[in-house]
């Protein structure tokens, strides 16, 4: 059966297969060291329940999203595996790792308007998902000025994916506008007003 014959579940379980295998010794930097995995399968999960989004290659994208940043996979293993458009949408959110942070960080804002849509609902959802794990606990070794420079740079990154889902732009912007975050057992405004 050619990859394009199979039903969308099965890519999408093989999208999920392929990203658990990859990511499979890999744990979040919160302090129960939650599996890696929960953060891709998170992120095609708000695209799919708070964005209404369907498509399944933004939804195959959305969980193969971190594969090459953060492990050895390549792009030209997932375009064999999930063909070529899955392929660019993941390439248009991959980081540079070669590049010194606050370069890669830079790039981010400069280039989120030029993404494509696909592109674009999945670096929303993947924002929206950090942002609510640092409102909830932030990494250990964090500064509370890291979280803040983590939140005003997340604003300018999402407001140049603007355009593509109103849903995803209301989440994003009430958590800059209303939301909170907790630093050492006290409440902080995601933004300072
Ligand atoms: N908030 C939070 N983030 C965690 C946690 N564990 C891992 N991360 C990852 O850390 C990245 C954000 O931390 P940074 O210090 O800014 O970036 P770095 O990992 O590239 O150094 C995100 O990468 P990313 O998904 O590639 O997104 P991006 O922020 O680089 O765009 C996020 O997924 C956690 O417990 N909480
Ligand atoms: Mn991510």
């Amino acid at each position: 059966m050619s990859k394009t014959s199979i039903p969308p579940v099965g890519q999408l379980l093989h999208a999920i297969h392929f990203a658990a295998l990859k990511h499979s010794t890999q744990r979040r930097k919160d302090s129960a060291g939650t599996p890696y995995i929960n953060h891709p399968i998170g992120v095609a999960h708000i695209l799919w329940y708070e964005g209404d989004v369907q498509d399944i290659g933004a939804l195959q994208a959305a969980v193969l999203h971190d594969t090459v940043e953060d492990t050895d996979t390549s792009f030209e293993e997932l375009e064999l595996e999930f063909g070529n458009e899955v392929r660019q949408i993941v390439a248009e959110c991959t980081d540079d790792k070669t590049l010194p942070k606050a370069e890669r960080k830079r790039l981010q804002v400069e280039n989120a308007p030029k993404k494509s849509d696909k592109a674009k609902l999945v670096k929303m959802a993947d924002k929206i998902y950090n942002l609510r794990d640092l409102q909830r606990e932030p990494p250990a070794d964090w500064t509370l000025d890291r979280v803040r420079e983590y939140f005003l740079w997340a604003q300018k990154v999402t407001d140049g994916c603007r355009g593509v889902n109103g849903k995803l732009e209301n989440i994003l912007e009430d958590i800059y506008q209303s939301g909170t975050f907790v630093y050492n057992g006290k409440q902080y405004p995601c933004i300072a007003k």
